[in-house]
């Protein structure tokens, strides 16, 4: 039975190639796979976890990074409870797009979403961007940070379940939807999916 508690919106953007769709099958199947081929459109996937004994629920939505797909990606952004924005930190330019980015996010998603800057590839030895110049604009655009490999498993785990621990406070501390099994879509656009789907791809 699909028992849940929380159900979470969390959405992954970042330029073409940076590793988003790795980082949500390492967490929602636990691999890395090989020849992984560009995202079209968004694709999502769901994965409930345990938080203090209570089941949360997170839809994960995967979009692409290609601009050509800029509009679809955009429509995602206004009801998320979470935005992770990804760079490869073995790519220079996919870090100085970062500002763009954000200008989108603040554009289209709640002013109350949660942001989190993930810095890809660590397993990587030709890293281009150090850690503390993650870090710095992180701190300076107020989002939390981390660096992960979606390769080696390295805090994928931690990334997500951060997530649902931080939106489940702010879930309790500040009121907002609370979601249980006869109420389980968070606004019309996410009812059209069954809930004993894991995994769709929207175009
Ligand atoms: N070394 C290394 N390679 C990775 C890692 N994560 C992803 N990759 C590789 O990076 C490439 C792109 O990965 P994707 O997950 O498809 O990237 P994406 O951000 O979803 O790309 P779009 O769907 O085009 O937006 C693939 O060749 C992956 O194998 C990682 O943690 N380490």
């Amino acid at each position: 039975m699909d028992d849940y508690k929380f159900l979470f919106k969390v959405v992954l953007v970042g330029n073409a190639g940076v590793g988003k769709t790795c980082l949500v099958r390492r967490f929602t199947q636990g691999l890395f796979p090989p020849g992984q081929g560009a995202t079209i459109g968004v694709d999502f996937m769901i994965k409930t976890v345990e938080v203090e004994g209570e089941k949360v629920k997170l839809q994960i939505w995967d979009t692409a990074g290609q601009e050509r797909f800029r509009s679809i990606t955009q429509s995602y952004y206004r009801s998320a409870h979470a935005l992770i924005l990804v760079y490869d930190i073995s790519c220079q330019p996919t870090f100085d797009c970062l500002p763009d980015w954000l200008r989108e996010i603040e554009e289209y998603a709640s002013s109350k979403v949660l942001r989190i800057l993930v810095g890809n590839k660590i397993d990587r030895d030709d890293r281009e961007i150090p850690t503390h110049v993650g870090e710095d604009f992180a701190a300076r655009h107020n989002m939390y940070f981390l660096e992960t490999s979606a390769k080696e498993a390295d805090n994928v785990e931690k990334l997500f379940m951060q997530i649902a621990e931080d939106l489940m406070e702010q879930a309790r501390s500040k009121d907002l939807p609370r979601y249980d099994t006869s109420t389980a879509n968070i606004d019309s656009r996410t009812s059209t999916i069954g809930d004993s789907s894991c995994c769709g791809k929207l175009i």
